[in-house]
Protein backbone atom coordinates (compact mmCIF):
# COMPACT_ATOMS: atom_id res chain seq x y z
CA UNK A 1 0.00 0.00 0.00
CA UNK A 2 1.13 3.51 -1.01
CA UNK A 3 1.11 5.99 1.57
CA UNK A 4 -1.84 7.41 -1.27
CA UNK A 5 -4.19 4.94 0.13
CA UNK A 6 -3.82 5.88 3.93
CA UNK A 7 -6.95 7.52 5.13
CA UNK A 8 -6.22 10.39 7.94
CA UNK A 9 -9.61 9.85 8.99
CA UNK A 10 -8.70 6.54 10.07
CA UNK A 11 -7.98 5.97 13.52
CA UNK A 12 -5.14 3.92 13.86
CA UNK A 13 -3.36 4.96 10.67
CA UNK A 14 -3.78 9.10 11.10
CA UNK A 15 -1.33 11.75 9.13
CA UNK A 16 -1.88 13.60 12.63
CA UNK A 17 -0.69 10.68 14.99
CA UNK A 18 2.04 11.54 17.52
CA UNK A 19 2.99 7.93 17.23
CA UNK A 20 5.73 6.52 14.65
CA UNK A 21 4.49 4.17 11.52
CA UNK A 22 6.24 2.22 9.02
CA UNK A 23 7.19 4.37 6.73
CA UNK A 24 8.21 7.35 9.61
CA UNK A 25 10.70 4.49 11.49
CA UNK A 26 12.41 4.17 7.92
CA UNK A 27 13.17 7.83 7.03
CA UNK A 28 13.39 8.83 10.70
CA UNK A 29 17.55 7.70 11.40
CA UNK A 30 18.64 9.93 8.30
CA UNK A 31 16.51 12.80 9.86
CA UNK A 32 17.68 12.53 13.36
CA UNK A 33 20.14 15.24 14.92
CA UNK A 34 23.45 13.54 15.41
CA UNK A 35 25.03 15.65 18.28
CA UNK A 36 23.44 18.14 20.66
CA UNK A 37 24.25 20.89 18.71
CA UNK A 38 22.11 19.69 15.83
CA UNK A 39 19.60 18.96 18.26
CA UNK A 40 16.48 22.22 18.00
CA UNK A 41 14.44 23.40 20.83
CA UNK A 42 14.15 21.89 24.56
CA UNK A 43 16.48 24.79 25.39
CA UNK A 44 16.45 23.57 29.54
CA UNK A 45 17.06 19.95 28.65
CA UNK A 46 19.27 20.22 26.17
CA UNK A 47 21.46 22.29 28.36
CA UNK A 48 20.96 20.79 31.48
CA UNK A 49 22.17 17.20 29.66
CA UNK A 50 25.15 19.32 28.24
CA UNK A 51 26.31 20.39 31.41
CA UNK A 52 25.55 16.54 32.89
CA UNK A 53 27.99 15.20 29.73
CA UNK A 54 30.86 17.69 29.73
CA UNK A 55 31.02 17.02 33.38
CA UNK A 56 30.97 13.43 33.34
CA UNK A 57 33.94 13.66 30.45
CA UNK A 58 35.97 16.00 32.31
CA UNK A 59 36.62 14.14 35.69
CA UNK A 60 36.75 10.73 32.48
CA UNK A 61 33.71 8.71 34.39
CA UNK A 62 30.08 7.44 32.86
CA UNK A 63 27.88 9.81 33.16
CA UNK A 64 24.39 9.60 35.24
CA UNK A 65 21.41 7.71 34.25
CA UNK A 66 19.13 10.12 32.55
CA UNK A 67 15.60 9.53 32.72
CA UNK A 68 13.73 11.29 29.38
CA UNK A 69 10.12 11.97 29.28
CA UNK A 70 7.07 13.64 27.10
CA UNK A 71 4.95 12.66 24.97
CA UNK A 72 5.91 10.51 21.35
CA UNK A 73 7.42 12.30 18.60
CA UNK A 74 9.00 14.78 20.61
CA UNK A 75 13.11 13.97 20.38
CA UNK A 76 13.28 11.04 23.28
CA UNK A 77 14.82 8.45 20.83
CA UNK A 78 17.08 11.09 19.60
CA UNK A 79 18.40 12.06 22.47
CA UNK A 80 19.23 9.11 23.94
CA UNK A 81 21.56 7.80 20.48
CA UNK A 82 23.36 11.79 21.31
CA UNK A 83 24.18 11.11 24.61
CA UNK A 84 25.92 8.01 23.37
CA UNK A 85 27.38 10.02 20.56
CA UNK A 86 28.55 12.60 22.92
CA UNK A 87 29.86 10.10 25.17
CA UNK A 88 31.38 8.66 22.22
CA UNK A 89 29.97 5.23 23.82
CA UNK A 90 28.33 2.44 22.19
CA UNK A 91 24.99 2.33 22.48
CA UNK A 92 22.42 -0.97 23.16
CA UNK A 93 18.47 -0.33 22.36
CA UNK A 94 15.93 -2.45 24.16
CA UNK A 95 12.15 -1.15 25.47
CA UNK A 96 10.20 -2.23 28.52
CA UNK A 97 7.65 -4.32 26.50
CA UNK A 98 10.35 -6.83 25.04
CA UNK A 99 11.73 -7.34 28.68
CA UNK A 100 9.50 -10.08 30.07
CA UNK A 101 11.71 -11.35 32.73
CA UNK A 102 14.33 -10.67 35.00
CA UNK A 103 16.46 -12.91 33.09
CA UNK A 104 15.96 -11.49 29.68
CA UNK A 105 17.68 -7.97 31.78
CA UNK A 106 20.13 -9.91 33.78
CA UNK A 107 21.35 -10.92 30.32
CA UNK A 108 21.41 -7.62 28.54
CA UNK A 109 23.37 -6.26 31.52
CA UNK A 110 25.83 -8.63 32.15
CA UNK A 111 26.57 -8.27 28.31
CA UNK A 112 27.40 -4.49 28.61
CA UNK A 113 30.83 -2.80 28.42
CA UNK A 114 32.05 0.23 30.46
CA UNK A 115 30.95 3.27 29.22
CA UNK A 116 27.75 2.13 27.44
CA UNK A 117 24.65 3.59 27.20
CA UNK A 118 21.72 1.19 27.62
CA UNK A 119 18.43 2.93 26.27
CA UNK A 120 15.30 1.60 27.77
CA UNK A 121 12.51 3.10 25.81
CA UNK A 122 8.94 2.35 27.25
CA UNK A 123 10.69 1.54 30.82
CA UNK A 124 7.18 2.33 32.47
CA UNK A 125 6.05 -1.13 30.54
CA UNK A 126 8.83 -3.02 32.12
CA UNK A 127 7.40 -6.40 34.66
CA UNK A 128 7.98 -6.07 37.73
CA UNK A 129 10.77 -8.30 38.43
CA UNK A 130 13.09 -6.91 35.79
CA UNK A 131 12.11 -3.78 37.62
CA UNK A 132 13.20 -4.40 40.72
CA UNK A 133 16.50 -5.83 38.96
CA UNK A 134 17.52 -2.93 37.18
CA UNK A 135 17.18 -0.65 41.18
CA UNK A 136 20.25 -2.60 41.81
CA UNK A 137 21.79 -2.46 38.80
CA UNK A 138 21.27 1.44 38.90
CA UNK A 139 22.52 1.93 42.32
CA UNK A 140 25.05 -0.86 42.79
CA UNK A 141 25.97 -1.83 39.13
CA UNK A 142 25.36 -5.50 40.62
CA UNK A 143 22.76 -8.07 40.13
CA UNK A 144 21.72 -11.39 41.62
CA UNK A 145 21.43 -14.31 39.17
CA UNK A 146 19.15 -16.63 40.18
CA UNK A 147 20.53 -20.07 39.41
CA UNK A 148 18.04 -23.39 40.46
CA UNK A 149 14.49 -23.25 41.24
CA UNK A 150 12.59 -23.93 44.48
CA UNK A 151 13.97 -24.31 47.81
CA UNK A 152 17.82 -25.08 46.66
CA UNK A 153 17.74 -21.64 44.28
CA UNK A 154 20.65 -19.79 45.01
CA UNK A 155 21.70 -15.86 44.11
CA UNK A 156 25.00 -15.33 42.19
CA UNK A 157 25.93 -11.89 42.79
CA UNK A 158 27.81 -10.30 39.58
CA UNK A 159 29.28 -7.13 38.90
CA UNK A 160 28.30 -5.36 36.28
CA UNK A 161 30.41 -2.62 34.47
CA UNK A 162 29.28 1.00 34.91
CA UNK A 163 27.31 1.75 32.41
CA UNK A 164 24.16 4.97 31.82
CA UNK A 165 20.84 3.89 31.61
CA UNK A 166 18.80 6.08 29.37
CA UNK A 167 15.15 5.49 29.97
CA UNK A 168 12.32 6.83 28.02
CA UNK A 169 8.68 6.89 29.10
CA UNK A 170 5.46 8.64 28.00
CA UNK A 171 4.11 8.28 31.23
CA UNK A 172 6.61 9.82 34.00
CA UNK A 173 3.65 9.48 36.45
CA UNK A 174 3.27 5.86 35.94
CA UNK A 175 6.74 5.25 36.88
CA UNK A 176 7.56 3.86 40.62
CA UNK A 177 9.04 6.44 42.61
CA UNK A 178 11.87 4.02 43.58
CA UNK A 179 12.90 3.94 40.15
CA UNK A 180 12.33 7.70 39.67
CA UNK A 181 14.35 8.15 42.25
CA UNK A 182 17.72 6.19 40.51
CA UNK A 183 17.87 8.14 37.90
CA UNK A 184 20.45 11.65 38.88
CA UNK A 185 18.89 13.57 36.11
CA UNK A 186 15.51 14.10 34.37
CA UNK A 187 14.87 15.85 31.23
CA UNK A 188 10.86 16.80 30.39
CA UNK A 189 10.15 17.22 26.99
CA UNK A 190 7.78 19.90 25.95
CA UNK A 191 5.74 20.78 22.52
CA UNK A 192 7.79 22.77 20.49
CA UNK A 193 7.22 26.59 19.36
CA UNK A 194 5.78 26.97 15.76
CA UNK A 195 9.30 28.64 15.31
CA UNK A 196 11.12 25.83 15.98
CA UNK A 197 9.64 23.09 14.11
CA UNK A 198 10.19 25.64 11.34
CA UNK A 199 13.78 24.72 11.80
CA UNK A 200 12.91 20.70 12.39
CA UNK A 201 11.55 21.33 9.07
CA UNK A 202 14.12 23.09 7.00
CA UNK A 203 16.26 20.94 8.51
CA UNK A 204 14.87 18.06 7.24
CA UNK A 205 13.83 19.43 3.64
CA UNK A 206 17.49 19.96 3.26
CA UNK A 207 18.89 16.79 4.37
CA UNK A 208 16.07 15.10 1.83
CA UNK A 209 17.00 17.61 -0.68
CA UNK A 210 13.23 19.21 -0.77
CA UNK A 211 12.90 23.23 -1.69
CA UNK A 212 10.93 25.17 0.70
CA UNK A 213 10.76 28.55 1.23
CA UNK A 214 10.07 29.82 4.85
CA UNK A 215 6.19 30.52 4.93
CA UNK A 216 6.40 26.99 3.22
CA UNK A 217 7.79 25.86 6.29
CA UNK A 218 5.65 27.88 8.65
CA UNK A 219 2.27 26.53 6.89
CA UNK A 220 3.53 23.12 7.64
CA UNK A 221 4.87 24.03 11.18
CA UNK A 222 1.76 25.84 12.33
CA UNK A 223 -0.64 21.71 11.69
CA UNK A 224 2.01 19.93 13.34
CA UNK A 225 1.08 20.22 16.78
CA UNK A 226 3.94 21.37 18.45
CA UNK A 227 5.40 17.69 17.30
CA UNK A 228 8.39 17.26 15.00
CA UNK A 229 7.66 13.64 13.58
CA UNK A 230 4.45 14.95 12.21
CA UNK A 231 6.48 17.74 11.38
CA UNK A 232 8.80 15.69 8.96
CA UNK A 233 5.69 13.42 8.15
CA UNK A 234 3.63 16.57 6.83
CA UNK A 235 6.70 17.60 5.07
CA UNK A 236 7.37 14.40 3.14
CA UNK A 237 3.46 14.48 2.34
CA UNK A 238 3.81 18.04 0.91
CA UNK A 239 6.91 17.22 -1.11
CA UNK A 240 4.48 14.12 -3.13
CA UNK A 241 2.10 17.23 -4.25
CA UNK A 242 4.71 19.77 -4.81
CA UNK A 243 6.57 17.30 -7.04
CA UNK A 244 3.40 15.72 -8.65
CA UNK A 245 1.19 19.22 -8.84
CA UNK A 246 3.81 21.26 -9.55
CA UNK A 247 7.38 22.00 -9.82
CA UNK A 248 8.79 20.48 -6.30
CA UNK A 249 9.16 24.31 -4.20
CA UNK A 250 6.56 24.48 -1.51
CA UNK A 251 5.20 27.49 -0.70
CA UNK A 252 2.56 28.61 1.78
CA UNK A 253 0.12 28.14 -0.70
CA UNK A 254 1.46 24.76 -1.69
CA UNK A 255 1.86 23.54 1.19
CA UNK A 256 -1.78 24.59 2.28
CA UNK A 257 -3.03 23.17 -0.62
CA UNK A 258 -1.70 19.99 -0.12
CA UNK A 259 -2.47 19.57 3.60
CA UNK A 260 -6.26 20.46 2.47
CA UNK A 261 -6.18 17.87 0.64
CA UNK A 262 -4.77 15.29 3.23
CA UNK A 263 -7.83 17.01 5.61
CA UNK A 264 -4.81 18.32 7.96
CA UNK A 265 -6.32 21.94 8.87
CA UNK A 266 -4.72 25.00 9.23
CA UNK A 267 -4.62 23.98 13.54
CA UNK A 268 -2.95 20.25 12.83
CA UNK A 269 -6.64 19.14 13.34
CA UNK A 270 -7.48 16.30 11.00
CA UNK A 271 -10.95 14.74 10.06
CA UNK A 272 -12.01 13.21 13.17
CA UNK A 273 -11.04 15.99 15.13
CA UNK A 274 -13.32 18.07 13.14
CA UNK A 275 -15.71 15.48 13.01
CA UNK A 276 -15.91 15.66 17.07
CA UNK A 277 -15.85 19.28 17.40
CA UNK A 278 -18.49 19.64 14.79
CA UNK A 279 -20.94 17.29 16.52
CA UNK A 280 -20.23 18.76 19.68
CA UNK A 281 -21.39 22.43 18.23
CA UNK A 282 -24.08 21.66 15.56
CA UNK A 283 -25.95 18.81 17.26
CA UNK A 284 -25.41 19.29 20.59
CA UNK A 285 -25.24 23.23 20.51
CA UNK A 286 -21.70 23.15 22.20
CA UNK A 287 -22.88 20.67 25.12
CA UNK A 288 -22.46 19.64 27.75
CA UNK A 289 -22.73 16.07 26.04
CA UNK A 290 -21.67 12.71 27.25
CA UNK A 291 -18.46 11.13 25.74
CA UNK A 292 -20.76 8.18 24.58
CA UNK A 293 -23.16 10.06 23.08
CA UNK A 294 -20.65 12.29 21.51
CA UNK A 295 -19.01 9.04 19.97
CA UNK A 296 -22.01 7.92 18.89
CA UNK A 297 -22.53 10.84 16.90
CA UNK A 298 -19.43 10.58 15.56
CA UNK A 299 -19.71 6.90 14.51
CA UNK A 300 -16.66 6.42 16.83
CA UNK A 301 -15.80 3.99 19.80
CA UNK A 302 -16.09 6.24 22.84
CA UNK A 303 -12.40 5.17 23.72
CA UNK A 304 -11.34 6.56 20.34
CA UNK A 305 -12.80 9.95 20.50
CA UNK A 306 -11.98 10.08 24.29
CA UNK A 307 -8.23 8.52 23.25
CA UNK A 308 -7.27 9.84 20.28
CA UNK A 309 -9.46 12.69 19.12
CA UNK A 310 -9.88 14.57 22.84
CA UNK A 311 -6.56 14.75 24.38
CA UNK A 312 -5.48 17.45 21.38
CA UNK A 313 -8.38 19.43 21.65
CA UNK A 314 -8.25 20.24 24.78
CA UNK A 315 -4.68 20.90 24.70
CA UNK A 316 -5.63 23.46 22.35
CA UNK A 317 -8.14 24.51 24.36
CA UNK A 318 -11.16 23.91 21.97
CA UNK A 319 -12.98 21.53 24.17
CA UNK A 320 -13.21 20.77 27.62
CA UNK A 321 -14.57 17.94 29.96
CA UNK A 322 -16.19 18.53 32.80
CA UNK A 323 -17.90 16.09 35.22
CA UNK A 324 -21.51 17.24 32.96
CA UNK A 325 -20.14 16.01 30.00
CA UNK A 326 -17.90 17.56 27.12
CA UNK A 327 -18.40 21.32 26.21
CA UNK A 328 -17.14 23.55 23.08
CA UNK A 329 -15.27 26.45 24.20
CA UNK A 330 -15.71 29.84 22.38
CA UNK A 331 -12.16 29.11 20.23
CA UNK A 332 -14.11 25.90 18.92
CA UNK A 333 -17.12 27.83 17.53
CA UNK A 334 -14.67 30.07 16.20
CA UNK A 335 -12.19 27.47 14.49
CA UNK A 336 -15.54 25.83 12.99
CA UNK A 337 -16.49 28.95 11.57
CA UNK A 338 -20.01 28.76 13.64
CA UNK A 339 -22.33 30.76 15.32
CA UNK A 340 -22.88 29.88 19.33
CA UNK A 341 -27.13 29.57 19.36
CA UNK A 342 -27.96 33.01 20.02
CA UNK A 343 -30.62 33.99 22.67
CA UNK A 344 -30.97 36.61 24.86
CA UNK A 345 -28.77 35.95 28.26
CA UNK A 346 -31.91 36.32 30.50
CA UNK A 347 -34.47 33.55 28.94
CA UNK A 348 -31.45 30.96 27.63
CA UNK A 349 -28.85 30.61 31.19
CA UNK A 350 -25.66 29.13 30.17
CA UNK A 351 -25.29 25.62 32.01
CA UNK A 352 -22.83 26.33 35.03
CA UNK A 353 -19.72 24.64 33.56
CA UNK A 354 -19.77 27.54 30.60
CA UNK A 355 -20.43 30.42 33.01
CA UNK A 356 -17.23 29.03 34.86
CA UNK A 357 -15.44 28.83 31.55
CA UNK A 358 -16.11 31.67 30.11
CA UNK A 359 -16.70 33.96 32.84
CA UNK A 360 -19.60 35.29 33.53
CA UNK A 361 -19.20 39.10 32.51
CA UNK A 362 -17.81 37.87 28.82
CA UNK A 363 -20.01 34.44 27.83
CA UNK A 364 -19.77 33.00 24.34
CA UNK A 365 -19.89 35.21 21.44
CA UNK A 366 -23.67 35.45 20.61
CA UNK A 367 -23.19 36.98 17.27
CA UNK A 368 -20.72 36.81 14.67
N1 LIG B 1 14.92 18.49 18.49
C1 LIG B 1 14.80 17.91 17.28
N2 LIG B 1 15.39 18.43 16.21
C2 LIG B 1 15.25 17.87 15.01
N3 LIG B 1 14.52 16.76 14.77
C3 LIG B 1 13.92 16.19 15.81
C4 LIG B 1 14.02 16.72 17.10
N4 LIG B 1 13.32 15.95 17.94
C5 LIG B 1 12.79 14.98 17.19
N5 LIG B 1 13.14 15.11 15.90
C6 LIG B 1 12.72 14.26 14.79
O1 LIG B 1 11.49 13.66 15.15
C7 LIG B 1 11.55 12.26 14.93
C8 LIG B 1 10.98 11.58 16.15
O2 LIG B 1 11.84 11.71 17.24
P1 LIG B 1 12.07 10.51 18.28
O3 LIG B 1 11.96 9.20 17.59
O4 LIG B 1 13.35 10.80 18.98
O5 LIG B 1 10.83 10.73 19.24
P2 LIG B 1 10.46 9.96 20.57
O6 LIG B 1 10.27 11.00 21.63
O7 LIG B 1 11.46 8.89 20.84
O8 LIG B 1 9.06 9.31 20.21
P3 LIG B 1 8.36 7.97 20.83
O9 LIG B 1 7.79 8.37 22.16
O10 LIG B 1 7.29 7.64 19.84
O11 LIG B 1 9.41 6.92 20.92
C9 LIG B 1 13.02 11.90 14.68
O12 LIG B 1 13.15 11.27 13.46
C10 LIG B 1 13.74 13.20 14.55
O13 LIG B 1 14.18 13.34 13.21
MG1 LIG C 1 11.27 6.84 20.79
Amino acid sequence: MTPYDATPSDAGDRLVTAAADGEDRAVEAALRPRDLGEFIGQERVREQLSLVLQAARKRGATPDHVLLSGPPGLGKTTLSMIIAAEMNAPIRITSGPAIQHAGDLAAILSSLTEGEVLFLDEIHRMSRPAEEMLYMAMEDFRVDVIVGKGPGATAIPLELPPFTLVGATTRAGLLPPPLRDRFGFTGHMEFYAPAELERVIHRSARLLDVEIDSQGAAEIAGRSRGTPRIANRLLRRVRDYAQVKHDGLITAGIAGQALDVYEVDGRGLDRLDRAVLDALLRLFGGGPVGLSTLAVAVGEESETVEEVAEPFLVREGLLARTPRGRIATAAAWQHLGLTPPSAPLGQRPLPAAQQQLFGSSDGPPTEG
